[in-house]
C-alpha cells in the first residue's frame, strides 16, 4: 500500500484548500499560529507545506524538515522563505504569482484615493464628534501624473485602473519592453524623471538588492513637492526615516503604506506623522484573493506530490500535469545517464553538454537537464536531487550546454550526454523502447544496448576468445547471479566493454580478481535507482 503525501497548512487559509487537499489524495494538517520551535519539532513528518505570511521557512526550519519536498506560499512574495536552503537541500518552492494581483493593485489605487481625500483621519475626526468640514482640502486625481515604480503584474492593473480614472502614468521599470509600455498606455522613463514628474507614486517591484531603498532619502529629495507616495509592495523599497522627516516638512504631502521594514510594525517612525496613513499588510486580504490563492497552493502542490507536477516554481523548471507522464521516462533515461557518466569518469569535468534528438528534442529540455545533473553530481553527494542540483552545478563551477536537434538520427529519439575532461570528450547515449523503457544504447563511442538498473559492472576489456566464461566462472564462483548481459566493441579484436547487471553488489575483492583476468583494462562496479 502506497502512503499518501502529508501536507501542513501552517497560515491561516481559506478551508477549501484543505479539502483540495484531501480530494487529490493527500493528508492534511491545519495547525496554525506556532512558535519557530513548534514548527520545528513538528515540520520532519510532511512532504508539503502550506503557507502565507507568517510562518518564517529558515534554515533551521528546512534542517528538521528531512521530508520535505515542496513548500507552497498562496501569495506572491516568498521573502519568507529561505530559497538558497530549500533548493539546497532539495525542496520546491512555488507561489501564486496572479491570484492576488487584482486585490493588491486595488488596494494601492483605493491607498491614492484615501491620500488625495485624507479620508482615514476625515472619518476618526468625525466620528469623534468634530465635524471638521474646513479642515481638510483634498486634490483631484484627474489629470495628475502617477508614477509606477515597477510594471509587472500588479503594476499594469494598477496602471489600467489609473488610466480609467484619467490619470497619465510614467513607469519605470527596466524590464519594461517599449512595446509593452505602448500596449500598457504609459510612459517609459527613467527613475530620476519619474521623480521629478510623478503627483504620486506607487511601488510594485520585489525587494531585491537593486530594489532595496530604491525610495532613499537622496531620491526622496528628487521628488516633486506635495507629492504622495504609496507603498502595496514590500518594506524596505523606501527609507522610513526620511519619509518621516518630508513628510514632516510637508515636501511629501501624504503617505500610504501597507508594508514595512520590520513587520508586524509595531512602533514604525512613520507612526503619528503628519498625512500618514497605513494598513497591516492588507494587500491581498480580500475573500476573493485568499480563495484564489488558496485554491491554486493546494492544487500546485498536490500536482507535485501525487503527479510530479511542477507549477510556478521558484527554483526548479516547471513541468505540467500534462507534460509529466510524458517526460518521466525520459527524466529517468536522462538521470540514468548522468549517473552513468558521473559513476565513470574519474577526471574534473568543467563542462557537461547535453544533446536531444529527433522526439526528445521536442519536449521541454529543462527537467532533462535537471536529471542528467542530479544522476552525474550524486556521485559526489547523496543528496542532490532535480531541485538542488542546477545549483550545485554553478557552484561548482560546471558549465552546462544544452543542444537540440529535431532530426532523427539512428533512434527516433536520443539523449546524449557528453562530458569534457582533461583526457578529451566523452559521451554516452540513450533512447526509449516503446516511448516508455530506458536503453543505453552508447559507451564512449561503442554500441551497446543495455538496461540500467540495480547492480552493475562495466568491464573494458581486450577483444579474445574466451573472456566471457572466465567472468562468468569468477561471478558464479562467488555466488554472483547475473541478470543480463551486454557486449559492444569497436572492432573484432579491439577494445570490447562488457556491461552486466548482477542480483548483488559484488565486492572489492571479486572486482581485483576480475581485474586480474588477462587481457581486463578497466572493472568498476555501478549501481542504478
Ligand atoms: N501588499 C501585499 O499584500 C502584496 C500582495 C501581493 C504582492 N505584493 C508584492 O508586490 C510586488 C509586485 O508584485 P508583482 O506580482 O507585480 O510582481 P512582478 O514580478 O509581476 O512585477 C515586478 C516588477 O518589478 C520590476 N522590477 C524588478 N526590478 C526592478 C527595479 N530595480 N526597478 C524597477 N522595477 C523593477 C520587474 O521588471 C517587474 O516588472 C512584490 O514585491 C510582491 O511581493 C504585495
Ligand atoms: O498573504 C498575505 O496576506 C500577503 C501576500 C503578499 O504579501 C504577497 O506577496 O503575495
Amino acid at each position: 500500500m502506497t502512503t499518501k503525501p502529508k501536507v501542513l497548512i501552517s497560515d491561516k487559509m481559506d478551508p477549501n484548500a484543505a479539502r483540495i487537499f484531501e480530494a487529490r489524495g493527500c493528508d492534511v494538517d491545519v495547525i496554525t499560529g506556532e512558535t519557530p520551535e513548534q514548527l520545528i519539532a513538528r515540520i520532519g513528518e510532511y512532504d508539503g507545506l502550506a503557507i502565507r505570511s507568517s510562518t518564517k521557512v529558515t534554515k533551521e526550519v528546512l534542517a528538521a524538515a528531512k521530508n520535505l519536498k515542496v513548500i507552497g506560499r498562496a501569495g506572491i512574495g516568498v521573502d519568507n522563505v529561505d530559497i538558497p536552503a530549500a533548493s539546497a537541500q532539495g525542496v520546491v518552492v512555488m507561489n501564486t504569482p496572479f491570484g492576488n494581483s487584482i486585490t493588491t493593485a486595488e488596494h494601492a489605487i483605493a491607498m491614492i484615493f484615501a491620500l488625495a481625500r485624507q479620508i482615514p483621519e476625515a472619518n476618526a475626526r468625525t466620528q469623534a464628534g468634530e465635524w471638521p468640514k474646513n479642515a481638510f482640502m483634498g486634490v483631484e486625481v484627474t489629470g495628475k501624473t502617477l508614477g509606477l515604480i515597477g510594471a509587472g503584474n500588479i503594476g499594469s492593473i494598477v496602471a489600467s485602473r489609473a488610466l480609467g480614472v484619467k490619470m497619465k502614468v510614467v513607469a519605470f521599470d527596466p524590464f519594461l519592453t517599449p512595446e509593452r509600455a505602448v500596449e500598457m498606455g504609459v510612459e517609459k522613463v527613467e527613475l530620476d524623471a519619474l521623480l521629478e514628474r510623478a503627483d504620486f507614486i506607487t511601488l510594485h517591484t520585489p525587494l531585491t538588492d537593486q530594489t532595496r531603498n530604491i525610495l532613499s532619502r537622496e531620491n526622496l529629495l528628487k521628488t516633486k513637492n506635495g507629492v504622495r507616495i504609496v507603498n502595496c509592495a514590500r518594506g524596505g523599497l523606501i527609507d522610513e526615516d526620511a519619509l518621516k522627516d518630508l513628510l514632516v516638512s510637508g515636501h511629501v504631502a501624504g503617505a500610504a503604506l501597507d508594508v514595512f521594514k520590520t513587520e508586524p510594525a509595531k512602533d514604525s517612525p512613520l507612526f503619528g506623522a503628519p498625512n500618514f496613513i497605513c494598513t497591516p499588510h492588507l494587500g491581498a486580504s480580500t475573500t476573493e484573493a485568499q480563495v484564489n490563492v488558496a485554491l491554486q497552493v493546494a492544487e500546485q502542490l498536490a500536482d507535485y506530490l501525487v503527479n510530479g507536477g511542477v507549477t510556478n516554481a521558484l527554483n526548479m523548471p516547471s513541468l505540467s500535469a500534462e507534460e509529466a507522464p510524458k517526460l518521466k521516462p525520459y527524466m529517468k533515461l536522462a538521470e540514468q545517464l548522468g549517473s552513468m557518466v558521473g559513476q565513470l569518469t574519474r577526471d574534473s569535468v568543467p563542462r557537461i553538454s547535453i544533446h536531444t534528438e529527433g522526439a526528445a528534442a521536442e519536449l521541454n529540455m529543462k527537467p532533462m537537464v535537471a536529471a542528467v545533473l542530479a544522476g552525474f553530481l550524486r556521485v559526489q553527494s547523496d543528496t542532490v536531487n532535480m531541485v538542488n542540483a542546477p545549483y550545485l552545478a554553478k557552484e561548482r563551477g560546471l558549465e552546462v550546454r544544452e543542444v537540440k536537434t529535431e532530426r532523427e538520427g539512428d533512434y527516433h529519439t536520443l539523449i546524449r550526454v557528453s562530458v569534457k575532461t582533461e583526457s578529451g570528450e566523452r559521451s554516452v547515449a540513450g533512447t526509449l523502447f516503446n516511448n516508455v523503457e530506458p536503453r543505453l544504447v552508447e559507451l564512449f563511442g561503442i554500441k551497446v544496448e543495455a538496461e540500467l538498473a540495480g547492480h552493475m559492472m562495466y568491464i573494458v576489456n581486450e577483444d579474445a576468445p574466451g573472456f566471457i566464461g572466465r567472468i562468468g566462472t569468477l561471478l558464479g564462483e562467488n555466488g554472483i547471479n547475473i541478470g543480463t548481459f551486454n557486449l559492444g566493441r569497436r572492432e573484432a579484436g579491439g577494445e570490447a566493454v562488457l556491461l552486466l547487471s548482477v542480483d548483488s553488489a559484488v565486492p572489492e575483492t571479486v572486482l581485483k580478481q576480475a581485474c586480474a583476468l588477462p587481457g581486463v583494462k578497466l572493472v568498476k562496479a555501478l549501481a542504478f535507482a
